[in-house]
């Protein structure tokens, strides 16, 4: 897959008091938008930390150039972002055709599979990545990985319907995988999905193989009845900007 440095324009004010890998989040993110946003876009807005400064840029862009845009979000994080930056807050009903969403990653290997999902937000996620001519990854240069499973050893994030949680689990580990419940944080209990589900986090150790394979486990979980889905973004991704620590942007692009 190809694989080059890339320019990117921010100010120096923007990276003020910023450590290396958020610094590398926002070069990501500013050549993502810098490069694909275009007047009268639908905008697919991803979730995670690394959209919040994709969201600034593109909130800065559209007053500067006076930009007309809809945005699209994936999460009640990204309808926040959107609200609080005054951008025009649009939905799959209203526009179900996205020119473009740009979204996180956790780990995300140069065939630009990657895994998603760790704040809890991947369902919505993939529908509008699925629904969009063009998908871009941005993210530091920490989740960049040979093999999925390997920098990410959280598991992969699989939400689920609830009152199947119990066998979802057995299944999982009878395939061999650390399964665990994910649990909320200030709050008592499981963490609860925007879309009122639970998320297991299976770790399977790195993706490789037959039946590990990223495009098969994906599969093979989407087929479990109770997954409503799960944060393997197989062939979805047709670009990364991915912001490494020396200061530079690398841009993938798949073919
Ligand atoms: O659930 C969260 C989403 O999938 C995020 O896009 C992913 O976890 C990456 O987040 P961050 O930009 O914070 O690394």
């Amino acid at each position: 897959m190809p694989v080059q440095p890339v320019q990117v324009a921010v100010a120096a004010a923007a990276l003020a008091g910023k450590s290396a890998k958020d610094a590398g989040k926002l070069r990501a993110a500013y050549a993502a938008v810098d490069r694909h946003v275009k007047d009268k876009q639908v905008i697919g807005i991803g979730s995670g930390s690394t959209i919040v400064f994709a969201v600034d840029r593109l909130a800065e862009r559209v007053r500067e150039e006076n930009l007309t845009v809809q945005c699209v979000p994936t999460s009640f994080q990204a309808i926040q972002l959107i609200r609080q930056h005054n951008l025009p807050l649009s939905d799959l009903s209203a526009t179900p055709k996205i020119d473009v969403a740009i979204d996180g990653a956790d780990e995300m290997t140069p065939d630009l599979a990657c895994i998603k999902g760790g704040g809890g937000c991947l369902v919505q996620e993939k529908i509008v990545a699925y629904n969009s001519d063009t998908f871009v990854l941005i993210a530091d240069g920490s989740k960049e990985s040979d093999a999925l499973g390997t920098k990410w050893t959280r598991g992969v994030p699989i939400e689920v319907i609830p009152m199947a949680y119990v066998p979802i689990q057995k299944q999982l580990e009878g395939m061999g995988a650390t399964a665990k419940l994910r649990m909320a944080t200030s709050k008592a209990g499981p963490c609860v999905t925007d879309n009122g589900n639970f998320i297991i986090d299976a770790h399977f150790g790195a993706l490789q193989g037959d039946s590990l394979a990223p495009a098969a486990l994906e599969k093979t979980l989407c087929m479990i009845p109770g997954v409503v889905d799960c944060g393997l973004f197989v062939g979805m991704a047709k670009e990364a900007f991915i912001g490494r620590e020396d200061g530079t942007v690398m841009h993938y692009t798949r073919d």
